[in-house]
């Protein structure tokens, strides 16, 4: 949709000049700033974005958002340029608000899932189940834009100039829901600060991006930000209770005036969890809605997702649906991409599973979760990303040793890390009984070659993902397609 040039007083800002120019569109990168845009120099990682002022100014740029570091670098670089500066103190939170002004429509109901284990079921859950009321949904996080608008999408957390313009596209395509993923990236950086939400969800808290954010304090503070700053204090907070943390969030929200929706086993939940029983394709999951039993079958495996599903659940009842309604639709419920996911059966009835489980915590919720489903042994392969949070390494090993019967350790996405280093770490906690099969494919196949008549594998790390990055290069590869073929090659069928 061709946007009209908007002048900064309309997105909310002040040049030093007090000249109100007009914008023809926004950019974070100088790199693909053209005449009549706005530049918003950002503090980064590796550099600081006033730093390629010289070039945004020869590509056209009117006006200039950065905070007072920006300003330092900018000052002998503007001088006497004709471009209108903007300082302010937190210029990530200005150019959110700024980048939804300048795109102007989003979706009319959004909401938001952060936690560090759970966003994209719950997220998707949540797009379903507005599928199944009728309504057009998306939900935007890990695996993409998916449901009634679809997109591919570089990061969980879209940075805000690319969010804003894909929820203008999602609402001009007549989407008028939409659930999205709030990574803690995404929310220190302030990516969503722009979007207007009605509800907001947290999943749990444990160990995950420790090489991003300094302390486990800074990270659950990043995360609580989504209910403190984004969240407008008349919308609706669904907690998962049994997690400390998430009791910390809900304590919060209540002070703060928001609703609060409760999920969790505890007795206080307005949803509350009674008991599951799994077989082999699915749940029957018992829980209170406001007191009220409630039984529904689930054709998803694992206990946690019971949790998704019901976090999902709240967040459309806070929306405003008819509860009755929300639990007809959860039967209808299907496996989102990579996760549990039944990717294969072996001729002898043995299951092969994928899940996006990458961190310690989610290898032991993963592997916990699918042993109820298993009459036979659990046979478990797992790997750790290179140029990420080493100290997670050990742990999720020990805990793919800790709970599955055999362990295969193999790469996940080296990057521009040694594998066999990578690999070492994790065999440190998987202990000297598991094996160390560097290629993948391999380590799928003598996996999938383990399992005897009523065993599962369960191949954990990449979900969803296609690819396998090595060095700076992404190989084709994709698990599920990977059981797939391990099982024809071992039993002649697909
Ligand atoms: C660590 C991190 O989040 N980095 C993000 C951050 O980059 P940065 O601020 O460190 O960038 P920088 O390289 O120091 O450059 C500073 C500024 O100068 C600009 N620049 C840079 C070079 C140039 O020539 N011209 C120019 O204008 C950059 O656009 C940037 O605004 O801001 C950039 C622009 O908004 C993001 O693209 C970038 O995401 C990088 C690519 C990234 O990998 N992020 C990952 C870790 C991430 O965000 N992951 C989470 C989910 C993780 C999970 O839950 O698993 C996500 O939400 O996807
Ligand atoms: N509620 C939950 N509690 C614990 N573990 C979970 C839960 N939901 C999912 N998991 C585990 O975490 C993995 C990732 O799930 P999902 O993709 O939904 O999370 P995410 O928070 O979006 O992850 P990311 O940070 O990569 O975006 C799953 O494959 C599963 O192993
Ligand atoms: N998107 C997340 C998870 C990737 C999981 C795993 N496949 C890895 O590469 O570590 C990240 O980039 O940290
Ligand atoms: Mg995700």
């Amino acid at each position: 949709m061709p946007l009209t040039a908007k002048p900064l007083s309309a997105l909310g800002l002040t040049a030093r000049s007090g000249e109100d120019v007009s914008v023809s569109g926004v950019s974070v990168d100088s790199r693909l700033v053209k005449p009549g845009y706005l530049f918003a120099a950002l503090p980064g990682t590796k550099a600081h974005g006033a730093t390629f002022l010289e070039g945004v100014i020869e590509r056209g740029a009117v006006a200039v958002l950065t905070d007072r570091a920006g300003e330092e670098i900018a000052k002998p670089l503007l001088a006497g340029a004709p471009v209108a500066l903007v300082v302010v103190e937190d210029a990530r939170l200005a150019l959110a608000c700024a980048a939804a002004l300048f795109f102007g429509a989003q979706p009319a109901t959004m909401v938001a899932v952060t936690g560090t284990n759970g966003k994209t079921s719950v997220a998707s859950f949540t797009r379903m189940i507005w599928q199944a009321l009728g309504l057009e949904a998306a939900n935007i996080g890990t695996t993409g834009v998916e449901g009634a608008f679809t997109a591919p999408s570089s990061h969980t957390t879209p940075e805000p100039v690319t969010l804003h313009r894909l929820l203008a596209d999602m609402a001009a395509a007549g989407v008028t829901h939409a659930a999205m993923e709030a990574s803690s990236h995404g929310l220190a950086q302030r990516r969503l600060d722009g979007v207007m939400l009605r509800a907001a969800a947290f999943t749990n808290f444990t160990q995950d991006h420790l090489d991003y954010h300094e302390t486990f304090e800074e990270y659950f503070e990043a995360k609580a930000g989504l209910f403190s700053r984004v969240l407008p204090d008349d919308g609706t907070a669904v907690v998962n209770i049994d997690d400390p943390k998430g009791a910390e969030i809900a304590r919060e929200a209540v002070e703060r005036g928001q609703k609060v929706l409760r999920v969790g086993r505890a007795d206080a939940c307005e949803i509350q969890i009674q008991a599951q029983r799994f077989d082999a394709s699915g749940q029957d999951v018992r829980f209170l809605y406001m007191g009220g039993p409630q039984l529904v079958r689930l054709p998803l495996i694992g206990g946690f997702q019971a949790m998704n599903v019901l976090t999902a659940a709240a967040l459309v009842i806070a929306c405003g649906a008819e509860p009755a309604e929300v639990f007809e639709a959860l039967p209808k419920l299907s496996t989102v991409r990579g996760r549990m996911q039944l990717a294969a059966t072996r001729a002898n009835g043995a299951t092969v599973f994928v899940d996006y489980a990458h961190t310690p915590d989610a290898v032991e919720t993963a592997l916990k979760a699918l042993r109820p489903h298993v009459i036979g042994r659990l046979v478990a392969i797992v790997g750790a990303g290179g140029d990420r949070d080493r100290t997670k390494r050990p742990l999720m090993g020990a805990a793919a040793a800790a709970y599955a019967d055999m362990v295969i350790v193999t790469d996940d996405n080296p990057r521009t890390e040694d594998p066999a280093s990578i690999r070492a770490a994790v065999m440190e906690g998987a202990g000297a009984e598991a094996l160390e099969v560097g290629d993948r494919a391999e380590a799928i196949l003598r996996g999938v070659d383990a399992l005897g008549p009523g065993d599962a594998l369960l191949i954990m790390g990449k979900g969803h993902e296609r690819g396998q990055v090595i060095g700076t290069d992404v190989f084709p590869f994709d698990d599920v397609e990977q059981a797939s073929i391990a099982v024809a090659a071992l039993d002649g069928v697909i």
